[in-house]
């Protein structure tokens, strides 16, 4: 493994950036050899429907299924989650405007090398996921969680990654790009509140109260992007033993809670199974997909599964993407959760700070820390 010195400039807790470096570790180590798990070939499809019945025993049973889906896979799909499909749509429709429509010097106006929270504009082969392995095709527009995007209105006290800072989004003028702001804020705030969704179906399928994640997430953390992958030069299926040359984006866990991905038509997802084949996650009809991701996977002790996924488009057509890294709120600090220990299974993780664990594994991401 490279060694990847500390950023100087930017103040690091130990265990959070000891942590990161561990999940680079683990990363190649997954890359390189085979998991004892057992291995999969496809990934669940919940049906959310029930989820929002006044039942607590209609919500146990979505419940039930999440857990499966999180012990053995650490993907799934939801259907029936509530996002209209015109809401789904309009935001693929609006990605593809910041792309095609905004000017190149618009663009560099926003340029994620003038933000420390990795917000704002980020041209392909800028950042890498897998250590600058290879050069990643993709190219994205982040933004994080503000009080005006999200319909609760929040508690007001969001802090940024380092658990100090007010929000700092670099967005479009409304000039440049009509209408950007207002489409955005209309999907992010249909996916933060499914978030939140699903984060008490998460308890329940933890045998925790339903209501327990819920004092943490009032200013949660929330990173979403707009992806654009770019046509195939050399399209090619997809051989499961294989690495790629053409990667989209490379080979990764991701950091926070859990992930909510919204892909449009086009297949480039690809997650590993434990046998070290990869699996296409195509997209399904009306489907968003979930994945654990790293700071819920130390939370449960190991028992929710964060698995390694990477994008590759297959395919002679653009691809887009927009993910929600949904966070607790950046400034909690948590231990293990009570119901993932036992005299047997003694929490392996120490007490971590939510935001700072995500901006030690997002500074690896870059060439320097401070780009
Ligand atoms: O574009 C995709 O399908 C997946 C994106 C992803 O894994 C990520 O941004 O972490
Ligand atoms: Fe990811």
């Amino acid at each position: 493994m490279v060694a990847v010195a500390p950023i100087p400039h930017q103040h690091s807790d130990k265990t959070s950036l000891k942590a990161a470096l561990e999940a680079q570790e683990y990363l190649q180590s997954r890359l390189t050899t085979q998991s004892e798990a057992p291995a999969f070939r496809s990934i669940p499809i919940i049906d959310l429907t029930k989820s929002f019945s006044s039942s607590i025993a209609d919500r146990q049973a979505v419940a039930q299924e999440i857990n499966e889906a999180c012990t053995k896979v650490g993907f799934f799909y939801i259907t029936g989650h509530g996002i209209p499909k015109e809401v789904c749509d309009g935001v693929l429709k609006l990605a593809h405007r910041f792309f095609h429509e905004l000017a190149q010097e618009s663009k560099e106006a926003i340029h994620m090398k003038q933000n420390d929270y990795f917000r704002g504009y980020e041209p392909a082969a800028f950042s890498s996921v897998n250590n600058f392995t290879s050069k990643e095709t993709k190219e994205a527009f982040n933004w994080g969680y503000e009080s005006g995007l999200d319909p609760t209105g929040g508690d007001g006290k969001y802090v940024e990654l380092d658990g100090k800072s007010e929000a700092v989004n670099l967005w479009p003028s409304e000039k440049d790009l009509p209408g950007f702001y207002q489409g955005i804020a209309k999907y992010y705030g249909h996916v933060l509140q499914l978030a939140r969704h699903l984060f008490r179906l998460f308890a329940l399928s933890l045998a925790l109260p339903e209501d327990y994640f819920d004092p943490l997430m009032t200013h949660p953390g929330g990173i979403a992007r707009l992806i654009r992958y770019p046509p195939a030069t050399n399209p090619k299926p997809l051989s499961e033993l294989n690495e790629d040359e053409e990667i989209g984006l490379g080979a990764h866990t991701d950091y926070e809670c859990f992930t909510l991905l919204l892909q449009d038509s086009n297949q480039g997802l690809e997650i590993l199974s434990p046998d070290n084949h990869w699996i296409s996650a195509a997209p399904v009809d009306g489907g968003i997909v979930v994945n654990v991701a790293d700071f819920l996977m130390r939370w449960t002790n190991g028992i929710y599964k964060s698995t390694v996924h990477r994008v590759v488009n297959r395919t002679d057509r653009e691809r887009y993407s927009i993910p929600l890294f949904f966070s607790i709120n950046y400034d909690e600090t948590v231990e293990t959760l009570p119901s993932c220990v036992t005299e047997g299974n003694p929490s392996k993780f120490p007490p971590i700070t939510a935001g700072r664990y995500v901006l030690d594994r997002l500074n690896l991401t870059v060439k320097t820390g401070k780009y």
